[in-house]
């Protein structure tokens, strides 16, 4: 099974670190949410784990070839426009692409993983509708599907819940924390502290590029994190319909 190690990862824009010595080893089996303020640094980490940033200290998925590495990871990016006026099938099936060769079309095998992914998402309904006709959040659980698609061991996603409506925010989470448990490393980084600590089983909290909390999210959502780094006095405890967080006052 394959995880992630990082170690003293450092990122520069100029002269300013915005990713600075991150160290952190990641397992498979971790549902892991990367929290912290805008600007914190959270999209710069996971690209430059893998690989796509200009970076020091090391990465090892960024260590990769590239086709290797699109047999591990799948990667879902923030920017989330689909710019092709294919079906939603075509679309999810370019998460095959790392797993066919030079001309190869889909088989089997990738044709159970579309309608899987399909499925998983609640999109088997869609698959002949054209991609860009679709709600921007429905287009957001298609490129989801298209990551799922992909059947790699490592999935990482930047801000994947943004701009779905709440059920779906948590039947998503509900389904990456079911992909965690089953054995794949999930890492995505979202902005909803409650979903967060219901959902995840390690948060790594970044402040101004710096890695300054990480390990279970109750630990890591302490009042003085929530103060020093977001600025917020809130409410968190454990009911029987679990975890609830709600943010009460800003506090700087
Ligand atoms: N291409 C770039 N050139 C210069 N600075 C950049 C570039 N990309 C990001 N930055 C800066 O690096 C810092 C970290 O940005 P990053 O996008 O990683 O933050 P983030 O935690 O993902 O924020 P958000 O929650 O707003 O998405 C920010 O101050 C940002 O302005």
């Amino acid at each position: 099974m394959t995880g992630l190690e990082l170690s003293h990862l450092t990122v520069r824009r100029g002269t300013r670190p915005v990713v600075e010595d991150v160290t952190a080893t990641l397992s498979p089996g971790d549902c892991v949410g990367l929290v912290g303020p805008n600007g914190a640094g959270k999209t710069t980490l996971m690209r430059a784990a893998l690989g796509l940033v200009p970076h020091k200290g090391s990465s090892s998925l960024a260590r990769l070839a590239p086709s290797e590495r699109a047999r591990i990871a799948a990667w879902l990016p923030q920017m989330r426009e689909i710019a092709w006026p294919v079906s939603v099938e075509t679309l999810v099936g370019l998460g095959r692409t790392p797993h066919l060769g030079p001309g190869q079309g889909p088989g089997p095998r990738d044709r159970a993983a579309i309608a899987g992914a399909l499925d998983r998402l609640g999109l088997a309904g869609f698959a002949g509708r054209r991609a860009t006709e679709l709600s921007g959040g429905e287009q957001a659980r298609v490129l989801i599907a298209r990551a799922l698609a992909q059947e790699a061991p490592v999935l990482m996603a930047d801000e994947p819940i943004a701009g779905l409506d709440p059920a779906h925010q948590f039947t998503t989470m509900e389904l990456f924390a079911g992909l965690a448990a089953e054995g794949r490393l999930v890492m995505i980084s979202l902005h909803d502290l409650g979903l967060a600590v219901r959902f995840c089983t390690r948060l790594l909290l970044m402040h101004r590029g710096r890695l300054v909390a990480d390990g279970p999210p109750r630990a890591v959502l302490s009042e003085a994190n929530l103060a020093e780094v977001f600025g917020l006095r809130a409410y968190l405890a454990d009911t029987p319909d679990g975890p609830v967080f709600q943010p009460l006052e800003v506090v700087r």
